[in-house]
């Protein structure tokens, strides 16, 4: 007989999150007169962004969080980028910015998302941000992470003492999440392209972060008996990095795709975006 992995229902817990933060909008918007607000930024049309930032932008409209939306094209340069971007970082009617990514090849990354005010990064992008999560400091973090260690809180898994295999090591998704794990004390091991032996490594793993971007390729025959599987992969056509159809005959608990991380990086944002603007105009007061 095979045991099954139970969900863990980012959806239903992002509900929650997202529900609680609206009250919070709304007695901060009570309170100052001015409602918490979120700019957007996106360079280009690439279609899958403009779903994600849409989304986004729903997701606040529904909590009572303003959004501003500032569409550049493709051809912007990082120069124009970083204007942008410390307008924004300067107008006291914008609390949060969220810098979708990627930009395209020719913009520095790095240079725009320091264009953006630590107080403002509620997208947990900043080298501010990073430092503090690695540092254990209070601070925002990356939205993907931050709504995983909330999941992982909600289904009672407790990383210390647990080997976390993360696999891939970008800036606002691999690198941030062990971090966090190891901040809570799991022994984490981060795979990566140039990794020997994938296989072997995840086979050891009690929690796997997949954060890679590539359909599929953790599969079930290398998922440790009873262990938690997260993805945190996006691919067109809502695939996540993990054969969830293999997976979920040997794991104890699995994200699905959609309806697992997804959603708790969303919630995260909002949450972030509120406590921003809390803090924000409590000082103007
Ligand atoms: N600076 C930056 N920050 C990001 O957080 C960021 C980014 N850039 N670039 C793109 C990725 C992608 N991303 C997703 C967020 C939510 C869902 C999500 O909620 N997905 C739903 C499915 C949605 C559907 O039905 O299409 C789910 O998994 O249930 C997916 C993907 C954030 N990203």
């Amino acid at each position: 007989m095979s045991r099954t992995a139970r969900l863990m229902d980012g959806t239903g817990l992002a509900r929650r999150i997202v529900e609680e933060t609206a009250k919070r909008a709304a007695d901060i918007t009570e309170r100052t007169g001015t409602a918490p607000c979120l700019a957007t930024v996106l360079v280009g049309e690439d279609p899958a962004s403009v779903t994600y930032v849409r989304m986004k932008q729903n997701r606040c409209r529904k909590a009572g969080i303003e959004s501003r939306h500032v569409a550049l094209p493709a051809a912007t340069t990082t120069a124009e980028l970083v204007d942008a971007l410390g307008a924004l970082s300067a107008d006291p009617g914008v609390h949060g910015i969220l810098l979708q990514h990627p930009m395209g090849p020719h913009i520095d990354e790095r240079a725009a998302f320091e264009a953006i005010a630590p107080w403002k990064d509620v997208d947990g992008v900043t080298l501010a941000s990073f430092s503090a999560m690695g540092f254990g400091l209070p601070g925002f973090t990356s939205c993907t992470p931050g709504g995983i260690m909330r999941l992982l809180d909600e289904y009672d898994v407790d990383p210390a003492g647990k080997r976390a295999v993360v696999v891939g090591r970008s800036a606002i998704l691999g690198k941030p999440v062990g971090m966090l794990l190891l901040g809570r004390d799991a022994t984490v091991t981060y795979c990566h392209s140039r990794t020997a032996d994938l296989s072997s490594a995840v086979r050891e793993a009690d929690i796997v972060v997949a954060a890679v971007g590539r359909p599929r390729l953790i599969r079930g025959q290398d998922i440790k008996p009873g262990a938690v599987v997260i993805d945190a992969g996006y691919n067109p056509g809502n695939v996540g990095d993990v054969d969830f159809d293999t997976a979920r005959e040997r794991a104890g608990l699995i994200t699905p795709v959609p309806g697992g991380v997804g959603p708790m990086t969303i919630a995260t944002l909002l949450a972030q975006t509120v406590e921003a603007a809390g803090r924000q105009l409590a000082a103007s007061v």
